[in-house]
């Protein structure tokens, strides 16, 4: 596939960015259903490492689904393919030496796998926002799962469409719990007991 294509080796080493950052990068992987909470958390994380004088970037999907991926729609085969460009993004900015964090419901296993197995090992965090269908479908805070139960939008997950939910996730969420400052503490605590960053 990259057949003539030579990898060129930057003459600033992904050491050199992490230590000017002085952080080691990761990407938080915050995966569940539609309102379970990803990116509320995820905002409120950045938020806190902001404030820590972190350096981060957080990919959310309904963004990233209005310009790299507007061409992808909720079919299981585009959904894979949303996952794997992603993924790609997330590896070039953990490689610049930032705390990637990505909001994304991510239903399959595999593909969470496969971003996994693109990253350096450790670099991947799965971040389990883990919060019931009925939750989410109360919460409903952008009215698509009314719109899905109507008949106006197909392929919903959770409802037409699946969610296989992580089953080793390195941080597991529920928000049905806690509140979103504590959620928030508990992935920032996670990146400093394992060193990710120091504060
Ligand atoms: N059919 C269907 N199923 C699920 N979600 C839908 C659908 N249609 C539109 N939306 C809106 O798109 C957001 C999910 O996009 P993602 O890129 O995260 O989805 S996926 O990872 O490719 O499954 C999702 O955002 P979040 O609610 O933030 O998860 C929805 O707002
Ligand atoms: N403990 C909590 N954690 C996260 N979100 C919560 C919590 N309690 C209530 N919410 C609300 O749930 C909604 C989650 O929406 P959102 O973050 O957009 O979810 P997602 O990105 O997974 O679709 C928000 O309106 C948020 O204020």
């Amino acid at each position: 596939m990259s057949e003539n294509i030579v990898w060129h080796q930057h003459q600033v080493s992904h050491d050199d960015r992490c230590h000017q950052k002085s952080q080691k990068p990761c990407v938080l992987w915050f995966t569940g259903l539609s309102g379970s909470g990803k990116s509320t958390v995820a905002n409120a994380v950045e938020t806190l490492l902001f404030d820590n004088n972190n350096h981060s970037y957080l990919l959310d999907g309904d963004n990233v689904r209005h310009g790299l991926n507007n061409d992808l729609t909720f079919s299981d085969d585009d959904r894979v393919e949303n996952i794997r460009r992603i993924g790609e993004v997330a590896k070039l900015f953990a490689d610049s030496g930032l705390i990637v964090l990505s909001a994304f419901i991510s239903p399959f296993r595999s593909d969470r796998q496969q971003v996994r197995d693109l990253l350096p090992s450790g670099q991947f965090i799965e971040v389990f926002v883990d919060t019931p269908l009925e939750i989410c479908e109360q919460r409903d805070p952008k009215g698509l799962y009314k719109k899905a139960r109507a008949g106006e939008i197909k392929n919903f997950t959770g409802l037409d469409s699946p969610y296989e939910y992580p089953e080793a996730p390195e941080i597991h969420l529920e928000t049905a719990q806690e509140d979103i400052k504590e959620l928030a503490q508990k992935v920032v605590s996670y990146l400093k007991n394992n060193g990710f960053i120091d504060i």
